[in-house]
This record gives C-alpha cells, sequence and structure tokens, in this order.
C-alpha cells in the first residue's frame, strides 16, 4: 500500500516553482537545439539525446548558430537527414573525442595479491578480463578542454579518471565510489585517489560535487559518497595526506546538503523536530541531456508553473541516480506524478549518517576533536531520526517519508504513519550498510527476515522493487550493482549468522548472473535482470549500457571478500 495523500491529478498545481535554478552555458543552449533536430530527423530506435549533447565545437559558438540558422530556415523548421548530417560533420568533433584514452598509471596484469580467495581458475581468468577492463574505462580529459572550454561541454578535470563505459563518457559522482571499490580489489590504489582528487577539484569549483563533470550537470550532485571513497581508501592505505586534503572539502559538501533547498523538518509524536533530507535539484528546465523526451512528457502541462515543477522534479531524480522509478511517482502509472523533491528519502540520509560518521573520524585522524565530537553528535541525532520517522517496525524495514504538498523548509512537518510509503523498494533495506545499524544484531535479524519476505529476493539478485513498471529501469526486475553491494556488505558486517549467510547467499547469485551474461555477451552491463540468471537489464529512456564501471567494481569487490571455491561451478543452475 502507496502512503495516503499521494494522488491529486496534477502534483504541480498548488504553488509556483520557486527554487534556485543555476545557470548554463550558451553551448549547452545551443546544442539542445541541435538535439531537438536530430529527434525530429531520426527514428527514435535509432537515435541517444545525449550523444548531441556531448559534440565539442570545430569553431566558435557563434560562427556555428548562424551555419545552423541557415540549414534551419526551412518552412517548418525542419533538416532533411543529408543535411543535418553534413552539418554535424562540418561543425562538430564527435561525442567522445575530448576524453582521450590514457593508460592507467598503477595497472598490472595480474597485480601481487589479486583475489587470493578465488581458486576456481574458469572464475579466475575472468576476474583478471574484468579487472582488465578498467584500461578500457580509463581516460583523461584532452588540451582542447583544458585550453578551449568554450567548445565543451565536457569540464576540465586535472587527473586521469575512469568513467561508467558506453554513453556515459564522462565521470560520474556515486557511480565513483563503486569504481574506487573495484580498483582497490585491483591493488590500483594511486587511480583510486586520482578519482577523488577529481571529485574535490569539483567541490572546490562549484561548492557540491556535480552529478557528473559535464556543463549540463552543473545543476544538481548525486548520492554524497565522497566521505565513503576517502574512507575505503584510507582504510586499505592508510594515506593522512588524503584525508587531511579531503576533510575541508566534505566540511563544505556537508553544508551543501544542509542547505535550506535539500533539508525539512519532521516533528514527531514525542516532540521532537528532526532535520532531514531530501533530493532537490537547483534546475526548472528540461534536463538538457534528455531534453527532447523531457519536453514530450511536459506536454500535457499547459501552464508554464506546472512544467517548470515538473521539470525540477526530473532533474532532482536524475539526483537521486534512481532515474526512474515508481518509488518517486505518487501515481504508480503515471510518470508524470514524480514528487522527488516531497519525499524524504531512506537511503539519502542513510548516505548523510555515514557522512556525518565518516567526517567524525577524519577529524579525529587530524587531530580536531571538537569536529569529531559534533559529527558523531549530529549522527547520534540523525539515528534518533530513523527510528522516529523512517522505521516502520510492522515491516522490520526503512520506509521513504512523504511530505505533504507545498511543504515549506522551514516549517516542521507533523509526522504521520500515513505517510511512510509502505512499497518495498531496495532501498528501504539500505541503511543496513551504516554501522550503527549492522552492528545491532536483533536488529539486523529483523531487518533480514523482512528482506526474506519481501519478494525482493531473486534468483540473480535483489530487485530493484516490486512493481514491474515496463518503461522504468529502477523497478522490477532490473538489479543494479550498488544496491546488491550495500545490502550485501551491510548483512555481512553484522554478527548473525543467518544475515551473513544470506549476504554470501545474493553475493553468489550476483558473480554467477554477470558471469553467465559476461560469457554470453563479451562485455559488463550497466544492470541486470534479477528474474533471469545471466541476463541483462532492460527499460528506460535509454538503450542498455556496457562497461561497466560500478558492475565491474561490484563483481571484484564481491570476488574478493568471498573468493570462489575450486570445485564450485559457476554456471546459472
Ligand atoms: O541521461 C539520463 C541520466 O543518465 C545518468 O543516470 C544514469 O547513469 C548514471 C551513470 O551510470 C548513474 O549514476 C545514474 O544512477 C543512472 O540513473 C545521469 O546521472 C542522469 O543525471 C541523467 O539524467
Amino acid at each position: 500500500m502507496a502512503a495516503a495523500n499521494h494522488s491529486p491529478s496534477s502534483p504541480y498545481s498548488c504553488a509556483k516553482d520557486s527554487g534556485p535554478v543555476i545557470p548554463t552555458t550558451s553551448l549547452v543552449t545551443f546544442l539542445e537545439r541541435v538535439q531537438e533536430t536530430a529527434f525530429q530527423t531520426y527514428e527514435r530506435s535509432k537515435f541517444d539525446h545525449k550523444d548531441f549533447i556531448d559534440l565539442s565545437l570545430k569553431f566558435d559558438l557563434s560562427t556555428t548558430v548562424k551555419a545552423f540558422d541557415e540549414i534551419s530556415k526551412t518552412e517548418n523548421g525542419s533538416v532533411s537527414t543529408k543535411d543535418f548530417e553534413e552539418f554535424i560533420g562540418k561543425w562538430f568533433k564527435s561525442a567522445g573525442e575530448d576524453l582521450v584514452y590514457v593508460e592507467p598509471m598503477d595497472f598490472e596484469t595480474e597485480p601481487y595479491g589479486f583475489l587470493p580467495k578465488v581458486e576456481n581458475p574458469e572464475v579466475r581468468a575472468w576476474a583478471l578480463e574484468v579487472h582488465g577492463l578498467w584500461k578500457k574505462l580509463s581516460r583523461e580529459v584532452s588540451s582542447s578542454v583544458h585550453d578551449h572550454p568554450e567548445l565543451h561541454t565536457l569540464l576540465p578535470l586535472p587527473v586521469p579518471g575512469m568513467i561508467p563505459g558506453s554513453r556515459f563518457r564522462e565521470v560520474y559522482y556515486w557511480d565513483s565510489y563503486w569504481v574506487i571499490r573495484g580498483l582497490l580489489a585491483s591493488k590500483m590504489h594511486e587511480t583510486a585517489k586520482a578519482i577523488v582528487t577529481n571529485l574535490i577539484s569539483l567541490l572546490d569549483t562549484y561548492g557540491y560535487v556535480l552529478n557528473g563533470a559535464r556543463a549540463y550537470y552543473t545543476n544538481r550532485s548525486q548520492p554524497p559518497l565522497l566521505s565513503a571513497m576517502v574512507y575505503e581508501i584510507y582504510n586499505r592505505t592508510g594515506d593522512v595526506d588524503l584525508v587531511k586534503k579531503a576533510l575541508p572539502a566534505l566540511l563544505k559538501e556537508y553544508q551543501f546538503w544542509n542547505s535550506e533547498i535539500h533539508t525539512m523538518i519532521i516533528h514527531d509524536a514525542e516532540n521532537c523536530n528532526h532535520s532531514l533530507n531530501r533530493y532537490y535539484a537547483m534546475w526548472n528546465k528540461p534536463r538538457p541531456e534528455a531534453s527532447a523526451i523531457d519536453k514530450r512528457f511536459a506536454s500535457k502541462f499547459l501552464n508554464v508553473n506546472e512544467k517548470q515543477k515538473f521539470y525540477r522534479e526530473l532533474a532532482s531524480t536524475a539526483e537521486s541516480g534512481w532515474d526512474f522509478s515508481t518509488r518517486w511517482m505518487r501515481n504508480p502509472s503515471e510518470f508524470t506524478s514524480l514528487s522527488t523533491t516531497t519525499i524524504l528519502p531512506v537511503d539519502l540520509n542513510a548516505f548523510m549518517l555515514r557522512m556525518e560518521l565518516d567526517i567524525a573520524f577524519f577529524a579525529k585522524i587530524v587531530g580536531d576533536d571538537a569536529i569529531a565530537e559534533d559529527f558523531l553528535t549530529a549522527s547520534h541525532t540523525r539515528k534518533k531520526a530513523f527510528n522516529s520517522v523512517f522505521w516502520n517496525e510492522n515491516m522490520g524495514q526503512w520506509v521513504d517519508y512523504w511530505l505533504n504538498y507545498g511543504a515549506e523548509p522551514k516549517e516542521p512537518q507533523t509526522w504521520e504513519a500515513q505517510n511512510q510509503n509502505q512499497n518495498v523498494f531496495a532501498s528501504n533495506f539500505v541503511p543496513l550498510w551504516i554501522d550503527l545499524f549492522n552492528s545491532d544484531t536483533p536488529l539486523v535479524e529483523k531487518v533480514t527476515r523482512s528482506l526474506q519476505s519481501s519478494g525482493l529476493l531473486c534468483a540473480a539478485g535483489i530487485a530493484t522493487s516490486l512493481t514491474n513498471s515496463g518503461h522504468q529501469c529502477r523497478d522490477f526486475p532490473n538489479g543494479w550493482a550498488p544496491i546488491q553491494h550495500m545490502i550485501v556488505e551491510g548483512l555481512w558486517r553484522s554478527a548473525s549468522t543467518e544475515a551473513r549467510k544470506v549476504a554470501r547467499d545474493i553475493a553468489e547469485r550476483w558473480i554467477r548472473a554477470n558471469y553467465v551474461a559476461y560469457k554470453k555477451t563479451g562485455t559488463m552491463h550497466e544492470k541486470y535482470n534479477v528474474e533471469k540468471c545471466g541476463e541483462y537489464g532492460a527499460g528506460g529512456i535509454y538503450r542498455p549500457q556496457t562497461g561497466f564501471g560500478w558492475s565491474n567494481g561490484v563483481v571484484l569487490t564481491f570476488l574478493e571478500e568471498f573468493g570462489w571455491p575450486k570445485d564450485q561451478n559457476i554456471d546459472c543452475n
């Protein structure tokens, strides 16, 4: 059952959209025009909207715009396929040319101490191939981006990094956490640190870590996992300098997430106020990377205010990393009912809790006891909020909390049981990943039982939700590597024998599914079908992607932790 107050026909009709908007560049605006023409010129199946916003200019913008105005001067503004293709070839460098391949600085074909628990030769050979994929995903920004940033939507970054793969040609924020986990299993510590250096440089420039390193991603962030990245690297390397460099940046990031737009106050039954976080993009127009599609979705809204509010929901959903899912929809069968900004998400708040614990830990390392004390206090306060706002005793899960429409950040909302979204999503189990929760054995055992009976555990891993919405990619039957990892790691860290058994079982299913799909298709995938072992996932507004940074990272991490015995077969059973 969904939360009760979800379903007026238009969720955007009440107050005016009044949130902040970060302006974009003239190049992005122009490329949106080019993308719109491509949308009208090509068949939908042959067209990826992102390819057009990733083009870089061969000549200056104003001359290129004039040339485009010339070919668009037809009666209805349409351009023939031939003229369009000639124009693209003459005036642009193709998408991806501004990120150049670079040999990772610390890659070895078989690093010393690589996955010691993987004894099965077949699995070991495959793991080495996955390890070898780091060479394919390693990129640095071309000199043209540094010298002429005005010709590119790609943003300059100081050092080489890793991209997710395929259409995702640039660095992404939360993907980087699982890429780093994989790099650590691959003993590529310097490459892992370089990724953190790049993200800190974005934070220094913009005040927050961008969704990705593109001019069109400057209006939002993504699930905040920078502190977790630093923690994992420090844990392996003991690099205190990295911690010293990261701490001021993390304090800045903490401020960003606790600024007015990202926080709401909930007043609970015991008269306590809890400040909790939400996603909220600083944008109320179509997402430039998908603007032709976003405009079509928004066409059902007749007034500008409704459109702007819907666009803000689209961008805020992209900030959540779960773009798109019925999780954010007041009416699960109506995509335009997205209401991400009026939800307090369980996983975002778990990431904030982790950030508080990590910052306290780093502050101790650098000897700043006052900061350590403040952040420990903040973590205990948030833990209380989890119990009071998100925890659902009957379900044995933490669930998202829906705000009432028109909620203003400064005004506390009174907690109501009916505002807990009781639909089952994999995110309901993400708090297990946080040590404050996974160290509580009775709690873990309750949540484990709830996970076992939730319907999410499938042949090939954990499903994202129970709803097969057909066109959403963060729903059933898709399974995503990050989700498998956080839940498995949370269960595995606990002292409960049953929870640890479940963790191993999920990890093995996931490894098998990845292996069999790899053998069939020759590649690692962005998402998998958890109903059918060995099949990759589908749905959403772009074609399924391969490569793939976080999937590689998670499978290497699982293999490092759980290994694979010599005589255990790896096929789907
Ligand atoms: O172009 C559509 C969306 O693409 C990105 O989102 C998806 O890919 C990311 C990279 O793997 C991943 O971080 C995210 O969770 C995926 O949903 C992008 O981040 C979105 O902003 C963009 O609208």
